[in-house]
């Protein structure tokens, strides 16, 4: 096959958008058909896009260390970082009710992160911490980790990781008393570009109860080291 006519043609016309609503959406930019390929079909792709990225870059494909990259690092996006694009990986956090009246404050820290820079595709890797004060519904602690992490696992911008994740845990602990701080390090500020390994990254989202400074500060104090 001559590498250097793809016969997987790719549709890159840009979608109609409605300005407005794309100018304030959390939602992860993603086609309205963006599932129309199986996970397979798409390894495939990948598979077949990134064997011409590392051709064009003149590497030898018939090494032996490198003729299997293509191909691992398509299961890798598909199966691995970037599993959580697709919705049908989204973690089902079971609830129970609220029985003993618990109305203090949880809070879930030092979640780890591993997401992916949208911008470079390089990582991220931070710490999430997490918080709410229930009202008539409790959850498993470990959902609350799941759920950072199935948001972590797409190409990210950390601000709209953070509101992701608050957006999530609002809807599914019925509460809007939720606090989100993600604290990582972009290995393309770290590694690239500007070299500063000395720098990370705050972002944090607050809503409900933790808007009051009393829970805001009460919060940022369990989570200091
Ligand atoms: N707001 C925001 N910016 C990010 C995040 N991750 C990476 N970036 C920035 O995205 C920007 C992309 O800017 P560009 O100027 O298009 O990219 P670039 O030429 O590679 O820029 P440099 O990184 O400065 O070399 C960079 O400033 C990154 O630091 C993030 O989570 N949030
Ligand atoms: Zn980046």
């Amino acid at each position: 096959m001559d590498k250097l006519t793809p016969n997987i043609p790719l549709d890159l016309e840009p979608e109609e958008t409605d300005p407005i609503s794309s100018n304030t959406s959390i939602e992860t930019p993603l086609r309205p058909d963006a599932f129309a390929l199986s996970d397979a079909e798409k390894i495939e792709r990948i598979t077949f896009y990134f064997r011409e990225i590392m051709h064009t870059l003149g590497l030898d494909l018939t090494d032996d260390s490198l003729q299997g990259t293509p191909h691992r690092v398509a299961k890798m996006y598909v199966n691995e970082v970037f599993r959580g694009l697709n919705p049908e990986n989204k973690p089902q956090a079971k609830l129970f009710e609220n029985r003993y009246a618990y109305n203090q404050m949880l809070v879930e820290r030092d979640i780890t992160i591993y997401s992916y820079c949208e911008h470079h595709f390089v990582p991220i890797i931070g710490k999430a911490h997490v918080a709410y004060i229930p009202e008539n519904n409790v959850v498993g602690l470990s959902k609350l980790n799941r759920i950072v992490q199935y948001f972590a696992k797409r190409p990210q911008v950390q601000e709209r990781l953070t509101m992701q994740i608050a957006d999530e845990l609002k809807n599914v602990l019925h509460t809007q008393n939720v606090a989100v701080y993600i604290e990582a390090d972009h290995l393309c500020v770290m590694s690239r570009g500007v070299n500063d390994v000395g720098s990370s990254t705050i972002t944090t989202e607050f809503t409900g109860l933790f808007q009051e400074d009393k829970y805001r500060q009460e919060f940022l104090q369990y989570i200091r080291k």
